[in-house]
């Protein structure tokens, strides 16, 4: 749903209920203020001038601007199986895919009718309805092993109300099996910067740089929630979903990530929504198991393990000026094999960087935050 901001719309208002003469038999009635007023005030306006621009009605400057720019939106983020990872509802030319919003790429791709229907089955599958970039190709692969490839379109995008009238649409021709087996998920929309799109032979923009400027303020914000769906907010900052302060850090765009130094863990990290897990240096995972009695590396599994049935303890991180608590409970991922359970938290050593993935995430408000003059990282307690 999209919600426009206030200030012309009550500046309109009430330039339109300016006191007309009084004549017998008219009646007044006092109006009461009913608050903010959201949704789409210098739409409406624009509606209005519009519908009697036959009558002469000239459509005042603000109004248009207004109407045209200044948009918000939200839409829902909603976990897979152990928030293994979260989907959002997004509109590619007028048909519904669930994808999963990532912070860690920069590729919006659909599983596509171009596909071989055993690797497409039990997904929406992309029809082209969008115009085709010829000789356009994209071929991605991520950190877990997973991969795709295919051909590009330019078509309608709509997320929680935000319209991309022109988004590149890639439109897989080929996708890794656990991508296949996933019948949930349907692509990913990249929300990294767009240095790291795999569009070739020229890089696509990602749906947020496309809208950004048509935003009221250009940020996204991230709240990812505990085993039941939360958002993502575009535009605006909904203090209703955080306590305390939002408190920002530079961010380092180099990589194409939204990196960032968190204090006490050395090297880099990255805010990264398509991650599952926290993955931090080998000190700081084997320094947070010490406190957990039944822990121990179990290298078949490739992590830490424990008792499905121990109390866990929280783990706290300073950033810039603020520090963020993930509950101890967060931190239990998954069961992996009869009572032994997989941790949240595991090494990144051999990674490069930290990945701040939906573990630490789901702890937060998170704002991806573009309104300065170079691109910042808000964090607040969620
Ligand atoms: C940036 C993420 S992948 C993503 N979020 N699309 C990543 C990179 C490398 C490794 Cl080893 C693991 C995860």
């Amino acid at each position: 749903m999209a919600h426009y901001l206030s200030a012309a719309a009550l500046v309109a208002s009430a330039a339109l209920t300016a006191a007309a003469p009084a004549a017998k038999g008219d009646f007044s009635i006092d109006q009461v203020s009913k608050g903010s007023f959201y949704k789409s005030g210098p739409l409406a306006m624009a509606k209005t001038y519009s519908k009697y621009a036959k009558h002469g009605a000239v459509m005042p400057e603000n109004v248009s601007i207004a109407a045209t720019a200044a948009s918000t939106g939200s839409v829902s983020a909603s976990p897979e199986s152990y928030d293994e990872s979260y989907l959002i509802p997004v509109s590619i030319g007028g048909t519904t895919f669930h994808l999963d919003l990532d912070t860690g790429s920069s590729d919006l791709w659909v599983f596509s009718t171009q596909q071989p229907a055993s690797q497409r089955s039990g997904h929406t599958a992309y029809k082209q309805t969008g115009t085709k970039k010829s000789g356009y190709t994209w071929n991605i692969s991520y950190g877990d092993g997973s991969g795709a490839k295919g051909d590009v379109y330019v078509d309608k995008v709509v997320v929680g109300g935000v319209t991309a009238t022109s988004q590149a649409v890639e439109a897989a021709t080929s996708v890794s099996s656990s991508f296949t087996s996933d019948t949930d998920n349907d692509g990913l929309i990249g929300a990294a910067f767009s240095s790291i799109n795999t569009v070739s032979p020229q890089q696509q923009l990602t749906f947020f740089d496309n809208v950004k400027n048509s935003l009221s303020q250009k940020l996204f914000a991230a709240r990812l929630r505990y085993h039941t769906a939360g958002t993502y907010d575009y535009g605006y900052i909904d203090s209703s979903k955080y306590s305390g302060s939002i408190h920002y850090v530079p961010v380092n765009t180099a990589n194409g990530f939204w990196e960032f130094t968190a204090s006490g863990v050395s090297g880099s990290s990255i805010a990264d929504t398509g991650t599952t897990l926290l993955y931090i240096p080998d000190s700081n995972v084997d320094a947070y198991y010490a406190n957990v009695d039944s822990a121990s590396y179990d290298s078949s599994q490739g992590g830490y393990t424990f008792d499905c049935d121990e109390s866990l303890p929280d783990w706290t991180v300073t950033i810039g000026s603020g520090s963020i608590t993930v509950p101890g409970e967060y931190i239990n991922f998954a069961p992996v094999s009869g009572n032994t359970c997989f941790g949240g938290i595991q090494s990144s050593d051999g990674i490069g960087f930290n990945i701040f993935g939906d573990i630490f995430l789901k702890a937060t408000y998170t704002v991806f935050d573009q309104t300065q003059s170079s691109p910042r990282l808000g964090f607040a307690q969620g």
